[in-house]
This record gives structure tokens, sequence and C-alpha cells, in this order.
């Protein structure tokens, strides 16, 4: 199967090709022409020469390169294993290639050495306890650098303006400081099941409406569910720009880097990049001087920006990066957190029995008179656990972000090169079941060599029944306390990823995601369709749709009903009292 980079760069190259052909033609004079077929076969000898002494240097090198390297597949020359990378969830094939070559394997993509770790152990060896060489991520030169200008803190490198941000984000969104998010959240989540609850079958716009307001509210201080509406749109083409970028392939510049000392009068995607950047800025820092202008009038309420405001001049960050940072912290947060809740509600309609189980539990806790809160979270357990499995059953992020080593190092004897990229495989899925992927983006960065879905999530040696949606696998045996295998940081999973470069949304959309799932299941049956003989029809588990950004069930329907008759009102109440 043609992968989608050398299909990229082949047609990117042959147009290159074509036009300099037709254009040199017609200036070749014809008494030219005769001293040409001359010069040919000369060229033709010297040419073979040089491809021949070419293959065989590459050959020597890449055999005494891979005596230290992790094994992995055969590679050809030049282009070393891009051919044999799906353009379509290739965490398939490397789950393959890691029963076939080991838990580490190595891959040569046109010359970018790439390791796959398929373990935790491996990935928490190298990137938690060696993460002082393991937090840097590949360069990207026209997603990280032209079209976000290094500061887009997902991809920026491991530099001083992503050490700013990251000191920033945390300080606001750390386990303490979350909290102060939660009443917006819990505020958030009654609005969107009371909407829910009236408009059934929009449960899908209005769980995205409920993780962008939820994220919204809290960074700019925008109203609860109101202010989203048109910016939810803007935000995702934000994100899918970027993430289109990713794609290898896609801008030639990744390859030739060179090319980005172009100007701007003959390269006209930096033209377009720069422009489309400059534009992006101004609306961020638009945003944030909009919260400016209310904090001075003492109209403003409590955000992450006001907090950036005071402490921008200790972070030293610029008013483009304060704006930035706020941005980045809305487009990484939103939807792989509502896309997390559509594959909670798809576990809803096919495990009615933990459905059960959870509504019993907040039935025995909260009761029908009153909607739960983030008080009630000790004393639900259950419901804590379900939003652990949720992220391990189906992790959204098969953006694992790679990281590229700063520094020569050794591992189980393998040699790992400053520079290497090294990816985490970590949806090990040993069942042979093929996924049903639809693709609704023509771009997506998973059909690259260096964005991975990550995977230990399903290593059937720690969870042998893996595909299987049992969140009690996750209590001890009081049925009180959580409990995790090694290396998933007291998390039961590793789905916010790895060490200084893990989520650091990651206490923010666990919130996001109790009080959303506690309300929901407080309020409402979820429960699958009919036909219209009235039998059920359950919709596949595994088709999935590959959005560009995150990976989530494909659209399914299913039937919310109200448990009781007074829910909706008791939530609107509860929204009145505010
Ligand atoms: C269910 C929801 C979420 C999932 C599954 C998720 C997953 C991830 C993953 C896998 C990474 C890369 C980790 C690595 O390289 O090891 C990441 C990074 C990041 N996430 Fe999240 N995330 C979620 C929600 C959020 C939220 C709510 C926010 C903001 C409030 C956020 C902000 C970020 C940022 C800024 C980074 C970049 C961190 C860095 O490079 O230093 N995420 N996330």
């Amino acid at each position: 199967m043609a992968s989608s980079l050398s299909q990229n760069l082949f047609d990117q190259v042959s147009a290159a090709v074509v036009e300099l052909g037709t254009n040199a033609s017609t200036y070749i004079p014809d008494n030219v022409a005769e001293l040409a077929s001359t010069l040919t076969s000369d060229v033709r000898l010297a040419s073979s020469v040089v491809v021949l002494v070419g293959v065989a240097t590459w050959t020597v090198f890449s055999s005494l390169r891979r005596r230290h390297s992790p094994p992995g597949p055969p590679q050809l020359p030049i282009i070393g294993n891009v051919h044999q990378v799906p353009t379509q969830m290739p965490w398939i094939k490397f789950t393959e290639w890691s029963k076939q070559y080991g838990p580490i394997f190595s891959l040569n993509l046109l010359g970018q050495q790439v390791i796959v770790l398929n373990t935790h152990k491996a990935a928490g060896d190298l990137f938690d306890r060696r993460s002082n060489i393991y937090s840097d991520r590949p360069r990207l030169i026209m997603a990280g650098e032209i079209l976000t200008g290094g500061i887009f803190m997902v991809f920026a490198r491991y530099s001083d303006v992503w050490r700013k941000m990251r000191r920033a984000s945390h300080e606001s969104f750390n386990p303490r400081a979350v909290e102060k998010y939660l009443p917006i959240q819990a505020e958030a989540a009654a609005h969107s099941i009371s909407r829910i609850l009236a408009q059934p079958e929009s449960w899908e716009e209005n769980l995205k409406r409920y993780t962008a307001s939820a994220i919204l509210s809290s960074v700019y201080g925008w109203p609860t569910f109101g202010s989203e509406g048109g910016i939810i749109k803007r935000l995702h083409a934000h994100t899918a720009r970027i993430a289109s970028a990713v794609v290898p392939g896609a801008f030639l510049v990744d390859f030739f880097p060179f090319m980005k000392y172009f100007p701007t009068w003959i390269a006209k995607w930096k033209r377009d990049g720069l422009a489309w950047h400059k534009a992006e800025t101004d609306m961020f820092e638009g945003f944030n001087a909009g919260v400016a202008e209310k904090l001075s009038a003492g109209e403003a309420q409590h955000s992450f920006v006001t907090e950036l405001i005071d402490t921008e001049e200790r972070h030293g960050l610029s008013k483009k990066e304060a704006a930035w940072l706020a941005a980045i912290m809305v487009s990484a947060g939103a939807e792989t957190t509502s896309t997390t809740m559509f594959n909670f509600m798809l576990a809803m309609t096919l495990y009615p029995d933990v459905m059960r189980r959870a509504q019993a539990e907040i039935d025995a806790v909260v009761g029908r008179e009153r909607v739960p809160t983030f008080d009630d979270k000790e004393n639900l357990p259950f419901i804590r656990v379900m939003v652990r499995e949720t992220l391990r059953w189906r992790p959204v992020g098969p953006l694992a972000v790679p990281r590229q080593a700063t520094e020569d190092d050794w591992y189980e004897g393998y040699f790992i090169p400053k520079g290497m990229v090294s990816i985490y495989n970590a949806l090990l899925d040993n069942s042979d079941r093929e996924y049903l992927v639809k693709t609704q983006s023509n771009q997506s960065p998973l059909n690259g060599s260096i964005l991975i879905w990550i995977n230990f999530c399903r290593d059937p040696t720690i969870f042998p029944d893996f595909d299987v949606y049992r969140p009690d696998r996750f209590l001890d045996e009081s049925g009180k306390n959580e409990i995790s295998p090694p290396d998933t940081h007291q998390m039961g999973h590793v789905t916010y990823g790895f060490g200084r470069r893990s989520c650091v949304g990651l206490h923010f959309a666990n919130h996001a995601l109790f009080i959303a799932i506690a309300t929901i299941l407080w309020a409402a049956d979820i429960l699958p369709p009919v036909d219209e003989n009235g039998n059920v029809v359950l919709p596949d588990a595994n088709d999935c749709v590959d959005a560009g950004v995150v990976v989530g069930p494909a659209p399914f329907r299913c039937r919310i009903k109200p448990r009781f008759p007074e829910a909706q009102a008791i939530l609107e109440a509860h929204l009145a009292s505010l």
C-alpha cells in the first residue's frame, strides 16, 4: 500500500518537474539539442555511477547503524520503510511489527530513524524516568514554525518558550488550581444535560457545546453556555489547519528545510502560512485584550487569562505568547474531551449493566431530589473509575505527539542517537480484528509517520479483557479505592501521555468528564436505538472516525430518556439558583 507520505511527495515533486520541463523546452534553442544528445550517454553513465555509489554507501552506513538499532522491517534504499506504513490506522501495522520484531522496533522514514515503543515499561523508562532527554518534539517547519511561530505549546521544541508556557499553564491547571473552575464545569454540564433532555437527538452537538463552553469560560471568563456558538467551528478550523500541516509530505519545506528561507514572493505556501499566523495572532490577542479591558473596568470574571495578565511579566511571556497560550488550552482541550464523552455514550449503549450499576450508586449517594455535585465525588467511586475506563477503553488521542532525543542514549542494549524520533504505540491490540475507519479529513495527521495512537491501554498482558468496558477493573476489593497498573501514573491508563510533556490539562479534563457522566446518568437512561419492529440495533463498537484531530466513534444513534419525570425541572431549578 502506498503511503500518503510517498504519494504526497511524489505528487509535489512530479508537478515541479513537469513545470520545469515545460518551461525549459520553451527556452532551448535548436542547435543546443545536438550537443545535448551527444552528452546524454556520458551523463547517463555518470549518473548511474553516482546512484550505485550512493546506494552502496547507504547500505554500508545503514548496516553499521542498524547493528545497535532496535530491529525492524527490512528497508529500501533512500525511502526506508515509508512504503510500508499504512495511510490509515498505522498502529495496526505497528502492532503486527511489534509481534514480529519485539516491543521496541525501529523504522526508517526517508532517512529519519524512528523507534516505536510498545510497552508501558519502555515508555515509562524513557519518557518518565529519562524525561530530561526525551522531552523534545521533532522539528515541524510548516506547522510548528511558519503557521504557529514556534509558540504552539503542543509542538513547541523543548525550549525556553515552552518552559515559560508550561509553567504558566501548570500554575493555573495543577490539581489544586483547577478547583476554581469546578463551578463553571458543573454549570456547563447542567446546561448541556438539560438541553439534551429537551432535544435528545442533539446530544452530540450539546456535548460538544458543553466541553467548548466549559473551557472557553474557564480560559476567557466568557458566559457559560452561550458564547461558544461560532467559536467552536472557528477553533476547530484553527486546529485542523495546523493538524493538516503536520501530515508528512504536506509541505516540501519539512523535507528541505532550506526552503524556509525562500522569499515570500516566490513561495505562496509561505506567504499564506505567515498571513494565517498573523490573522490568528490578531484574533487571539483580541480575545486577551477584551479580557484586559473588562479587568480594568472591574467587570472581568476570574479566568486563566486574568491570571495570565497578572503573571505574564513574572513568567516572561510576551502579549503574543500569552494570547497563543490561552488559545492552545482551548484548542487542545475542547475536542479531546467531547470525543471522550462520545466514547462514554457508546459504552452506555453497549453495556447497560454498567450503566445500571452507576445509576444505583448515584441514587444511593445523591438521590433524585438534587443534581450531583463535585462534593459527591468522594462517595461516587464507580463514577470515578468510569472516567478512567472510558479513557482506557477508547483513547481519543491518536496524536501521541512524538518525542525527539536531545542526547545520545542507550536503552536495553540499543543505541538511541540524538535526534531519534520516538513514538509510543499505546493501543497494543492483539485481537486481529480490523477497525472500520471512515476518514473525514483528507489530510489526517494519522496518515503520517510521526503521529501515532497511544495504545498500551489495550495491552492484553495487563488487561486480558481489554476490549470490554469494565470500570471495576480499577477498583480494589473494598470497591471504594482506585487501583492502577504500573507506569500508568496512578490513573490506570496513559491516555494523557508521559513525563514533562504529558497533558497539562488532564486534571481539568478529569473533572469535566466526572461531572458530565454523573449528571447525565443521574438524569437519563442512554439506550441503544430500536428498528421499526422494536428490535434493538447495537452500534458497531469498532466503527471509528478519524476527524483529523482526534479519533472517536463513528456517528451512532442512541435513545436518551429521562429517568424520572422531575429530572428536567430539578436541573432547571438548579441552574436558576446559580
Ligand atoms: C480527554 C481529554 C484530553 C486528552 C485525552 C488529552 C491528551 C493529551 C496528550 C496525549 C497529550 C500529549 C502528551 C505527550 O506528549 O506525552 C496532550 C498534551 C497537551 N494537552 Fe491534553 N488532553 C486532553 C484534554 C486537555 C485539556 C482539557 C487541556 C487544556 C485545558 C489540554 C491541554 C494540553 C496541552 C497544552 C498539551 C501540550 C503539553 C506539552 O507539550 O507540554 N488537554 N494532551
